[in-house]
C-alpha cells in the first residue's frame, strides 16, 4: 500500500492514523461519492521517535557539515522563526517556505539536467506564476541564515523541511551542498488556469510521473492555501482582499487535503472552487483514475538539483562537535586556547577532558597535556525542536580555557569522552590525526576584540594579533557579507587594519584594530597578513566576541 507523503527518517515507528479502510468506505458512501470514482487507501506514516540513534562523524574543521548541524540541530533563530507553526499574512511561515521551495525546484528540467533547486527563485519573484506576498518574505527571512557553509539554496530546502516538521509532518532527511545560481531559470512553474496535459508535462520535466504529481500537490497543498488578491479567478467569492482560503482547514502538514477532498468536507479552492478551470487538485486528484500516494517525493523534491550538483549525505547530528575554538594571546602573554564539545543526549556520567600537544613535542608528555572542562555542561544545550522530535535529550556542550606558554605554543589538540557506560573511551581526533592549530603567527583576538556602542549602531572592534614587531605590517579582513533578496550572491568585502596602541606589543606579537558595525551578518572573515615577505592567513575564522575577563 503506497504511502501519502513521503516520510523517512531514522524511526521505525510507523503508525497508522484517519479512518480505517472500513470506516473511509463507509464515510465515501456517505458524502455520495463511491470507490471508483475516490479510490485511495490512504496510509500516514507517522514518526514520533527516533529509537535507533544515528550521528555523524566529521573531519574538522569542515564549515559546511558544523554549520548545516547548527541551523538543523542547534536552536537557532532560524529553528525559533518556524517553531509551532506560526500563523503570517492568514497563512503560516512554513506553507510559505514549502511554496517557495516547489516554485524554485519548478526549473528542473530533466532532460538536460539543468535547473532546480537552486536559490534562482530570488531573481524569479517578479513573474506572475511567482505572485504573494509570502515568497519575497520567504526570501527574506531564508537568505539572512546563509553563511559560508551554508548556500542560500540548501537554506531554501531546509526551510522547507523545518517548515513541514514544525506543523507536525515529518522529519524529512537533509542533504547540503546545494549550488545557488547567479540568474532567473526558465519560467516553469505549473499555474492553476494550465490544462491536465500542461501538468503533467510541467511535472515530467520537472522529473516526477503523473502519479507523484499527485502526491506532491497533495504534500504541498496540506500546508496554506489560496489568496484571494492574489488569485481572483480561483477565489470569486467576495471578502477581504488579503483573505487566505485554506487548502484543508488545517494548518498542520497533514493528510487532511485529501481525506477532506474524499469525504467531500474539503473548501480546497484549488479542488471545488467555482472556476472549474482553475480547480488544478481537482483535475490532479482524479487524473490518473485513483491510485497514488508515494513516499520520499518531497525529499526528492529537494533534492532536485542540476546535474553536476553533489549533495552531501544526510546532515545527522554531529556525535561529537568541536566548538568554535579560538587561539590567542592573553593579557598574561601566555596562549589561550578556548574550545569545547558538544555531545549528542545529556548523560550525566559522561567526562570529557581535553589532550594537546605543544610544538617542540617537550613540554607536554607523549600523552598530551590535558585539561577538564571549566565548568558543567552548558544550558544552552537543549538542542531545537527538531532535536527535541528525534528524541535527544539535548546537545551539552562541554568547555575548556587553556593557558600554554608561547614558545612550545600548540600543534593539535583533541578530546577524550568517555560515557562511563563501560563501552571504550572515543578520542575525537580526526582518525588520530589531531585537531590541528595550523599557524599561531596571525591569531584572531577573542580576548581583546570588543563590542561599544557609537552614535547610532553597536560597534565591533575586531583585533587581530600578528607575530611581529612591524606595526607597519599590512593586515587585511576578508569579510563575508550575506546576499540580500536584491543581491543575493554573498560578497567579500576586504579591509585593512591599522596597528592598535591600545595594546602594548607581548610576546612577540603586534595588535591591529578595526571598527566594523555589528550587524547580523558580520559573523565570519578570512584574516591575512603579510610581514617581512611572508604571508600568514587564515580561512572561515567566526567571529565570536567577546570571551570574557581575561
Ligand atoms: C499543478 C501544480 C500546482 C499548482 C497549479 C499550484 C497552485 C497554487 C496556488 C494557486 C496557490 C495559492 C498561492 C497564493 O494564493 O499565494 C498555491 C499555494 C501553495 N502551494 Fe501550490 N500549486 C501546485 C503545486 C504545488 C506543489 C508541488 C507544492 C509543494 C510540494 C505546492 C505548495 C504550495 C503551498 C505550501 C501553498 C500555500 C502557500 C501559502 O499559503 O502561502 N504547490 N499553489
Amino acid at each position: 500500500m503506497p504511502d501519502f507523503c513521503p516520510v523517512r527518517t531514522c524511526s521505525q515507528s510507523t503508525i497508522e492514523a484517519g479512518p480505517t479502510t472500513l470506516e473511509r468506505q463507509k464515510s465515501l458512501e456517505h458524502s455520495g461519492r463511491t470507490n471508483s470514482t475516490l479510490p485511495i487507501m490512504l496510509k500516514w506514516a507517522i514518526f514520533v521517535s527516533c529509537a535507533s540513534l544515528s550521528v555523524a562523524s566529521i573531519h574538522w574543521p569542515d564549515i559546511r557539515m558544523e554549520r548545516l548541524d547548527a541551523l538543523l540541530w542547534e536552536e537557532s533563530l532560524l529553528t525559533q522563526i518556524i517553531n509551532n507553526c506560526p500563523v503570517r499574512s492568514n497563512s503560516t511561515i512554513a506553507a510559505q517556505w514549502v511554496r517557495l521551495a516547489y516554485h524554485d525546484m519548478s526549473t528542473h528540467n530533466v532532460d538536460d539536467g539543468t535547473g532546480g533547486l537552486d536559490a534562482s527563485i530570488a531573481y524569479e519573484l517578479d513573474r506572475a506564476q511567482n505572485i504573494g506576498s509570502g515568497m519575497a518574505g520567504s526570501v527574506s527571512d531564508l537568505i539572512a541564515f546563509t553563511d559560508p557553509g551554508a548556500t542560500f539554496s540548501d537554506v531554501i530546502a531546509m526551510g522547507a523541511i523545518l517548515g513541514v516538521a514544525a506543523c507536525g509532518g515529518p522529519l524529512i532527511p537533509f542533504r547540503g551542498g546545494r549550488v545557488d545560481a547567479t540568474a532567473a531559470g526558465p519560467p516553469t512553474v505549473p499555474e492553476p488556469h494550465q490544462d491536465l496535459a500542461s501538468h503533467t508535462e510541467s511535472f515530467r520535466r520537472q522529473g516526477f510521473t503523473r502519479s507523484e504529481m499527485i502526491a506532491l500537490v497533495a504534500c504541498g497543498h496540506t500546508l496554506g492555501g489560496v489568496r484571494r488578491q492574489d488569485f481572483p479567478d480561483v477565489i470569486q467569492s467576495p471578502g477581504p482582499a488579503n483573505e487566505v482560503i485554506p487548502f484543508d482547514g488545517t494548518n498542520s502538514f497533514d493528510n487532511v487535503v485529501v481525506t477532506g477532498y474524499l469525504q467531500g468536507t474539503t473548501a480546497n479552492p484549488l479542488a471545488v472552487g467555482p472556476n472549474s478551470t482553475t480547480n488544478s487538485d481537482l483535475r490532479l486528484f482524479l487524473s490518473d483514475g485513483n491510485v497514488t500516494m508515494q513516499n520520499e517525493l518531497f525529499e526528492r523534491m529537494l533534492n532536485t538539483v542540476p546535474k553536476d550538483v553533489q549533495l552531501t549525505d544526510v546532515i545527522e547530528p554531529i556525535q561529537y562537535k568541536v566548538l568554535p575554538t579560538r587561539f590567542f594571546v592573553g593579557k598574561d602573554g601566555l596562549f589561550r586556547l578556548t574550545t569545547g564539545l558538544r555531545a549528542v543526549g545529556v548523560n550525566p556520567s559522561r567526562t570529557v577532558a581535553l589532550y594537546w600537544a605543544d610544538r617542540e613535542g617537550t613540554a607536554c608528555p607523549t600523552t598530551g597535556c590535558s585539561m577538564p572542562p571549566i565548568s558543567a555542561p552548558g544550558l544552552a544545550a537543549r538542542g531545537s525542536f527538531m532535536t527535541v522530535r528525534r528524541g535527544l535529550t539535548g546537545l551539552p556542550t562541554y568547555r575548556f580555557d587553556a593557558r600554554l606558554n608561547t614558545t612550545n605554543s600548540i600543534s593539535k589538540f583533541w578530546f577524550k569522552v568517555d560515557e562511563g557506560d563501560g563501552s571504550d573511551p572515543v578520542l575525537v581526533d580526526n582518525d588520530g590525526a589531531g585537531l590541528p592549530i595550523a599557524q599561531d603567527d596571525i591569531l584572531f583576538d577573542t580576548g581583546r576584540s570588543s563590542f561599544f556602542m557609537n552614535s547610532n549602531d553597536l560597534m565591533l572592534n575586531i583585533v587581530i594579533a600578528v607575530r611581529t614587531d612591524d606595526t607597519a605590517a599590512k593586515v587585511t579582513v576578508s569579510r563575508y557579507v550575506r546576499g540580500t533578496p536584491s543581491d543575493p550572491v554573498p560578497k567579500r568585502e576586504v579591509v585593512d587594519l591599522s596597528a592598535d596602541a591600545r595594546f602594548p606589543p607581548i610576546s612577540g606579537y603586534t595588535f591591529f584594530s578595526r571598527d566594523f558595525i555589528s550587524d547580523t551578518g558580520l559573523k565570519w572573515m578570512d584574516i591575512k597578513a603579510e610581514v617581512g615577505g611572508k604571508t600568514f592567513s587564515e580561512k572561515d575564522v567566526e567571529i565570536i566576541v567577546p570571551i570574557g575577563a581575561d
